[in-house]
């Protein structure tokens, strides 16, 4: 007989072929693979970031034919640099080192604040916090990933919102973002009104190069809304934000790993688990559960080769239902497809870009009426003649508001079309059919950048001034609000909800689930004025 003797086990196994592990263990053991599968992949996948480095300082110094002493002195920069790089991750970032000034955002996934470094020395911060506990109980994982992982990926991008470190403690996760002092295109839309035409022209441009630049990151962006997922710079013009509902096709950004992971375990040790009062009354939560766990690695083949395979393999068939996906926000930027719950690729994010500009054909006063709407859009597309839009661009809506076989950008995702397993979620050049539309004959596409937008920000105190988040500018401001308190919801993961040891799974998951997070972006090497300029051009071209 095997007496258990730490805290928090199950009972007492009276055989071997009992369990050995409290539910808490099973929550470590499966946190701990996670990470190592989580981790493995991203090193074998890909050439580790500082080789990364390394290889555009010499592409820097070929494509400028530097000589041999500017070319050393631009590698004692990058080594300085690299050093110092390496020093700033070695420090651990905490909340305490920055000083919150106020809210400047809130949505469904946490807050934004204004914040500053404490010592006064690293700038001003748009800092997101993600209440871990909440999202964990929402089965939010394998979103709060993805959208870490494409601000990551998007360093150096003109068009997203750039990311300059992400952290955690054991309550929440942390994005500090550059802060886009001019806030979000609704706050622009409602000091504007109605927007002419030719201002129209160049926010669209600029969204779909925000939209573009996702897509070639490879993630569908799944929330594109003008509301509050664009923002504004100092020099007026637009990145893109809010990554919570990014999906790239990888299996790490698929909650189904996760429960896998987890209900994979707890098959093996057959410990028991009896859920909340609910779960006991219908007795069939757990068989669900154990269900979600049938795939299994053949004999012989490696794992992470395995998983990429069969990752993207389930989850073309599985992305749609989504759970917050499907939950979540109005509907009446979403897609046909994705309400119809048919299977669904990045050209969603080009319907939503049709709704932008700023006609809502599909509102309705609740969810579901949105949802019929949106499905039966034939019957509800009707443009406001009083709006009075040109012809062209009456097309691009309509080309854009359409189901996706016939809509702008298509042309890509013919394979798509005829196969009912997706071969691919999303093609990187998609946006180059809805660039060639005649609505965008007069944009400068390569130049749109640097072009002086018919907004810029001003009379700006200083760099944490926060005009355009007031009142009056953006009636959602939130200012002085708490975002602490935590609403109470029904876990939808069996485990958290478990009667006896819910709580301190939580506790575990919450310290472990996001191992891996921490990102600090690395400097850039600063050999002379022009030459910087030139470096981060062609990081980002
Ligand atoms: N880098 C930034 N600079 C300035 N403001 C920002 C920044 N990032 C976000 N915000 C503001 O915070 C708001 C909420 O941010 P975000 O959309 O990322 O949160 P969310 O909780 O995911 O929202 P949602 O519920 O819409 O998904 C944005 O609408 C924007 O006004």
């Amino acid at each position: 007989m095997i007496v258990r003797k730490s805290r928090g086990r199950v009972g007492v196994s009276c055989s071997p072929t009992e369990p050995l592990l409290s539910l808490k263990d099973i929550e470590i053991a499966s946190n701990a693979k996670i990470y190592l599968e989580t981790y493995f992949d991203r090193i074998l996948a890909s050439q580790s970031p500082r080789s990364l480095r390394r290889r555009s300082v010499e592409r820097l110094i070929k494509e400028l034919s530097l000589g041999s002493t500017e070319a050393a002195t631009c590698w004692e920069e990058w080594r300085a640099k690299e050093t110092e790089y390496l020093r700033r991750c070695r420090t651990r970032l905490h909340i305490g080192d920055f000083d919150t000034l106020r809210i400047i955002g809130k949505g469904s996934f946490g807050c934004v604040k204004l914040a500053r470094m404490e010592n006064g020395k690293g700038g001003v911060f748009a800092l997101k916090i993600v209440q871990k506990g909440l999202q964990l109980k929402q089965g939010q994982e394998a979103h709060l990933r993805a959208e870490r992982d494409l601000l990551v990926a998007g360093e150096g991008s003109r068009w997203i919102v750039p990311l300059v470190a992400s952290f955690q403690d054991d309550e929440n996760l942390y994005l500090a973002m550059e802060y886009m002092i001019g806030g979000d295109f609704l706050g622009l839309l409602m000091e504007k009104g109605t927007l002419s035409e030719e201002m129209a022209r160049f926010y669209v441009a600029e969204m779909v190069l925000c939209i573009e630049e996702v897509h070639k990151l490879g993630f569908i962006h799944r929330d594109v809304k003008p509301e509050d997922n664009f923002c504004i710079t100092a020099s007026g013009h637009l990145k893109i934000c809010d990554f919570g509902l990014a999906f790239s096709g990888h299996w790490a950004h698929d909650g189904a790993y996760f429960e896998q992971q987890r209900w994979g375990l707890v098959k093996k040790t057959q410990v028991s688990v009896v859920g909340d009062t609910i779960d006991k009354r219908t007795g069939n939560a757990l068989a669900r559960a154990l269900s979600a766990t049938t795939a299994t690695v053949p004999h012989g083949e490696r794992v992470l080769s395995w998983r990429n395979k069969n990752g993207r393999r389930r989850m073309a068939r599985s992305i749609v239902g989504t759970y917050q996906y499907m939950v979540s926000g109005p509907k009446i930027a979403q897609a046909p497809e994705i309400v119809r719950e048919e299977a669904y690729d990045a050209r969603c994010d080009w319907w939503s870009l049709g709704i932008l500009f700023g006609y809502t054909p599909f509102y309705a006063e609740n969810r579901e009426e949105s949802k019929i709407k949106v499905s039966n859009w034939r019957d509800h597309l009707v443009l406001d003649p009083t709006t009075h839009l040109s012809k062209k661009m009456e097309t691009l809506i309509r080309s854009l508001i359409c189901e996706r076989e016939g809509r702008l950008g298509s042309i890509a995702y013919r394979i798509n079309d005829a196969s009912d397993c997706l071969p691919n979620y999303v093609y990187p050049n998609d946006a180059e059919e809805i660039r060639a539309h005649p609505f965008f004959a007069v944009v400068n596409w390569r130049t749109l950048h640097m072009q002086i937008p018919p907004f810029v920000p001003s009379g700006l105190l200083d760099e944490a001034d926060t005009k355009y988040f007031t009142e009056s500018f953006n009636s959602r401001s939130t200012s002085g609000e708490s975002s602490d308190a935590v609403p109470q919801v029904r876990a939808r993961d069996m485990l958290l909800r478990d009667s006896k040891c819910g709580e301190k799974i939580l506790e575990a998951r919450k310290r472990g689930a996001f191992l891996g997070y921490t990102y600090v972006r690395p400097g850039n090497v600063r050999v002379r004025k022009g030459l910087l300029a030139y470096y981060d051009s062609a990081r980002r071209n």
